[in-house]
């Protein structure tokens, strides 16, 4: 589903590379947490998924398309197949929860009758029924972020990128969000989530894509945040078991070579 092929970001003005020549694989329905201390990579890492920043060498590809030879009218397409997730929620404050929902598919050209389903759905997936009408300020920030995933989920992307959602929640609130986030990658959703959250990390045991100085230091299967002797971690399998993969909500490779044009 993502693949890094030897890839390496340094930003202009920069002296020292984001990212170091690296080379991944996340295969489709995954869970990955990108570990790593500040300034490691992680949030570079993601940005390159979405094309929001160029790489400098070395090519990534979603769903087998090199994201360096996709034509600049096509990155939307990408971009709608990609929910994002971030730690500051960044929700429209003039505008009801519903209104934020709602708005993730209006731009999309979604017709209301659509809509009006689709947004009650994807609330009480999230857990927010009946809080449509709802301003943001009105809500916890627990609330607030799954608003933020209710936003990122309603186009039922096959990827979910997640840059430090929990770290302006308690930890209570911080292991709702990521149950929740874990419940969406089970129905599908491939999920990467950067974080500095070790007791979220630790307690999921999920693959662990661990960074430092841009470079890929470690990588397990059920790792924990930090390497622990005491309990040993599997190495990610090259080739995942079927049992491992889930039954994506849509194939759509072919859609972002294809366009709508
Ligand atoms: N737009 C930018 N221009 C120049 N340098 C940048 C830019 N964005 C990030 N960097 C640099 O790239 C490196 C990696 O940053 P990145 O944000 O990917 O790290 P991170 O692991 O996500 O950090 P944090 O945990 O603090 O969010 C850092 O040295 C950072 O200063």
């Amino acid at each position: 589903m993502i693949r890094f092929e030897n890839v390496t970001k340094t930003y202009p003005r920069s002296t020292r590379p984001a990212l170091d020549d690296v080379s991944l694989e996340v295969e489709r329905g995954q869970f990955v947490f990108v570990v790593g201390p500040s300034g490691s990579g992680k949030s570079t890492m993601l940005r390159l998924v979405i094309r929001e920043e160029p790489t400098t060498s070395g090519s990534v590809l979603v769903a087998g398309h090199d994201l360096g030879l996709l034509a600049p009218r096509k990155v939307p397409r990408l971009r709608r197949q990609i929910g994002t997730v971030f730690q500051d929620f960044r929700l429209l404050p003039n505008k009801t929860v519903g209104q934020n929902v709602a708005f993730a598919l209006q731009v999309l050209g979604k017709p209301n009758r659509v809509i009006k389903h689709v947004v009650p759905e994807t609330l009480e997936l999230v857990g927010l029924e009946g809080k449509g009408r709802r301003m943001p300020h009105e809500l916890s920030g627990g609330e607030q972020q799954r608003v933020a995933i209710a936003r990122a989920v309603v186009n039922k992307p096959a990827i979910l990128l997640a840059d430090e959602p929990t770290g302006n929640l308690d930890p209570v609130t911080s292991l709702d969000i990521v149950r929740l986030l874990a419940s969406i990658n089970a129905n599908g959703t491939t999920v990467l989530m950067a974080t500095h959250d070790n007791v979220i990390v630790d307690e999921f045991r999920r693959r662990v894509i661990e960074l430092a100085d841009g470079k890929v230091m470690r990588d397990e299967a059920q790792g924990s945040y930090v390497p622990r002797p005491d309990v040993p971690a599997r190495p990610v399998p090259t080739e995942l078991d079927e049992n491992d993969l889930w039954t994506p909500p849509e194939t759509w490779a072919d859609d972002v070579v294809r366009g709508e044009d």
